[in-house]
């Protein structure tokens, strides 16, 4: 479904002297059909830059980016094509806010994931589509819609994305620290939404995330990136049962809970 291919990101800055990041650096990897993978790593380890390269919304410096086959910033250029693309691959952040206009209400972003799919957001199935996604999530329709921003929590807020979602029904989906701001029984919730996506729609997912212990509860396999590049990948208990980076092993033994987080989710 998804190949990229020695992509890289740098980005410069500075007036006088200019300085150089270099985000993603040489990066490769595919993603199938139906799978779940995830990214892990540190903060600034160039996960959500990846991410913003896979959806579209910044370039790679080098490097090619296919999706079926087509590569996304040589041969998807037309508004419709785009648009097909953000039907297609959809992606949830990790701060909801930066998601939310504060001046238009909440149900916005539900009328607009209604619009790309061309259901008309007033209409019976558009009201009905609302309202379900957002059962699906915990949230009660009565409550939220018709809400401003600021007058929901930031794990409120999180769920409208993941309706959002919902609705769009992505082929891939790329959850950007999506359920680490949620309490651990919405994330049981979220997580079994996710595994719907893949095991009713075959949808794949990149689950990027620094918490090792949730990305070797959900994915199908795991790659561990440090300073922009992927240090290790494999399925997850290979990866975690022999780290060949000591940068894994520290992300390992600093999550000494790594067990029983199963336990948490079974509990759910
Ligand atoms: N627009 C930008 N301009 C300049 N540097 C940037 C920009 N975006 C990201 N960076 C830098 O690129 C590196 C990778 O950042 P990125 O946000 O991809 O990391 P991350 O692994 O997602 O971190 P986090 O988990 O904190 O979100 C960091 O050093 C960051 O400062």
């Amino acid at each position: 479904m998804l190949v990229c291919e020695n992509v890289s990101k740098v980005f410069t800055s500075g007036f006088l002297s200019k300085i150089t990041v270099k985000a993603v650096d040489d990066v490769s990897f595919t993603v199938r059909e139906g799978e779940i993978i995830s990214l892990v790593g540190q903060s600034g380890s160039g996960k959500t830059t990846l991410g913003r390269m896979i959806l579209r919304l910044l370039p790679p410096t080098s490097g090619r980016i296919l999706f079926y086959g087509r590569d996304i910033w040589k041969d998807i250029k037309k508004r419709e094509e785009l648009k097909d693309y953000w039907r297609q691959v959809h992606a949830i952040f990790q701060n909801p806010m930066g998601s939310f206009n504060p001046f238009y209400k909440i149900d916005r972003v539900l009328d607009q994931a209604l619009e790309l799919l061309e259901i008309e957001p007033k209409s019976e199935e558009g009201k009905e589509l609302k309202a379900k996604a957002l059962e699906a999530v915990d949230l009660n329709p009565d409550e939220i819609l018709g809400k401003y921003p600021h007058q929901l929590s930031g794990g409120q807020l999180q769920r409208i994305m993941i309706a959002r979602s919902w609705i769009l029904k992505p082929k891939l989906l790329i959850a950007d620290e999506a359920v680490s701001m949620l309490d651990v029984s919405t994330r049981g919730k979220i997580m079994e939404i996710f595994n719907e996506f893949r095991n009713k729609l075959g949808s794949s997912i990149i689950f990027i995330s620094h918490d090792i212990g949730l990305s070797y509860f959900i994915s199908d396999r795991l790659f561990i990136m440090y300073k922009g590049k992927i240090v290790e990948r494999g399925t997850p208990q290979e990866v975690i049962d022999n780290p060949k980076e000591d940068y894994t092993r520290l992300l390992i033994e600093s999550v000494p809970t790594i067990y029983r987080r199963w336990e948490d989710f079974e509990e759910v």
